[in-house]
């Protein structure tokens, strides 16, 4: 998450963008002028939950395939969200990619769709954008001397990020001493 645009660095430490208060309300906007477009894209190209297997409970189908009751599903989100007929270059942190009025955002499925979607989606939107923001609003988020780990994760039931340091930096807020 402390990727910035284009491989750059998301630091907003100092920058009084985010207000002072100790909460930060989650009306408030990110200085891209639209909601918080980092926490659509902290889940974009690698979800924590890649592959889901549901079953179906009675016989259905499948983009026009007959499919049989019983059987096991595996949607892959992290092809899904890789989709290069969808995303532009989906390998590279753009958070900017989400501002456009075109943006395939509906494609974006981190909570999965449908049914069974995650009911946590907004309790878990709201904690990012919360923690997130305090977390760059209060600090500088700076790199080890290994530098930042890839986007791609460690496979695992959940996508992993390697682990990496970081140093974070206290910073001071406009207008407090
Ligand atoms: C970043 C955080 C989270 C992510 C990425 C996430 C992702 C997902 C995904 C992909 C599914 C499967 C959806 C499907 O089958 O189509 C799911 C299901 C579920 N999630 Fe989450 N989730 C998150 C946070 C939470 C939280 C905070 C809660 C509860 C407070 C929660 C509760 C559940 C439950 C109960 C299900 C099963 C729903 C069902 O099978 O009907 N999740 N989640």
């Amino acid at each position: 998450m402390v990727w910035g645009p284009r491989g750059g660095f998301v630091s907003l430490g100092g920058s009084g963008v985010l207000g002072s208060h100790p909460v930060i309300p989650l009306p408030l906007r990110a200085p891209w002028d639209a909601p918080h477009p980092l926490i659509p894209h902290s889940r974009h190209g690698t979800p924590v939950l890649p592959l889901l297997p549901p079953c179906t409970l009675s016989p259905s189908s499948l983009g026009g395939l007959p499919v049989a009751a019983g059987t096991v599903l595996v949607p892959n989100l992290l092809a899904a969200q890789q989709d290069p007929d969808i995303w532009q270059h989906p390998e590279v942190f753009l958070p900017e990619r989400f501002l456009s009025p075109g943006a395939p955002s509906r494609s974006l499925l981190p909570f999965g769709c449908g049914a069974r979607s995650c009911p946590g989606e907004g309790l878990a939107r709201a904690e990012l954008f919360v923690f997130l923001g305090l977390i760059l609003r209060e600090f500088r988020l700076v790199p080890g001397p290994e530098g930042l780990p890839g986007l791609k994760g460690s496979p695992g039931t959940v996508l992993r990020c390697p682990p990496f340091r970081l140093r974070m930096v206290p910073c001071q807020l406009p207008g407090s001493s």
